[in-house]
């Protein structure tokens, strides 16, 4: 017998980013974050006064995972650099990675940094308003690229899973996105980035042909 689960209608409060209704939440502090930017001496430099500041937090409905349904939820992310580099939020592919997601900016100026399993680059800039799909293979990682707090909701299938030894194994993202020195940004190379051999691209491809075969 199907069971059916109840209809929600969750609130957005824009000066929190919390979500009513949700089923749970996390926090990443700036101690958390340790390694993702290019500038290990300002990071160091940041932690006496930001080791325990909440730089983004999650806010989520997540009914269940099974195939077909949504998880969905909101992002808020405080301002501020590392060095030169905008504030970022981990990063992943999904673990089903043909899964995609879409992101809708509710506040603030933010964008979406994203990489295809062979290095390609796109960029998707994100305000109040902007809604932006991110297709399924690319590896994504939203970026806080103004002077206020970045709000964004998501939508995703329930199924999708997360993986963040994608970016780690790379050494990071091809791009980094840092003050233009102008009041905007540009995206400038990750020196330490490694291309993915091809076993690994195929790897990321290959989950959708098990499925298809299957
Ligand atoms: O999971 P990360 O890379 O830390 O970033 C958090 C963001 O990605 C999500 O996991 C959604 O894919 C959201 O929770 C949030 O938008
Ligand atoms: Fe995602």
């Amino acid at each position: 017998m199907t069971q059916l689960f109840e209809p929600v209608g969750c609130k957005v409060d824009l000066q929190t980013g919390a979500m009513s209704d949700a089923t749970g939440d996390y926090q990443k502090r700036f101690r958390d974050l340790e390694g993702l930017y290019a500038d290990a001496d300002a990071f160091s430099a940041m932690q006496a006064e930001w080791n325990d500041t909440v730089v983004y937090e999650v806010s989520e409905f997540r009914p269940n995972e099974r195939s077909g349904d949504l998880i969905f939820g909101v992002t808020r992310m405080l301002p501020g650099k590392v060095g030169t580099e905008y504030f970022v939020t981990r990063g992943h592919i999904h673990r089903q990675a043909d899964r995609p997601e879409i992101y809708y900016g509710q506040k603030g100026r933010g964008l979406m940094l994203m990489e295809s399993p062979e290095g390609e680059i796109r960029v998707v800039e994100i305000d109040a308003q902007t809604v932006c799909y991110v297709p399924p293979y690319w590896i994504h990682r939203s970026v806080n690229v103004g002077d206020e707090e970045l709000v964004m909701l998501f939508c995703y299938p329930a199924d999708s899973g997360q993986d963040y030894d994608c970016i780690a194994k790379a050494g990071g993202m091809r791009a980094r996105i840092v003050d233009d020195g102008k009041g905007g940004w540009k995206q400038v190379d990750n020196a330490g980035w490694r291309m993915r051999d091809a076993a690994t691209i195929a790897a990321l491809y290959g989950h959708q042909q098990k499925e298809e075969t299957a």
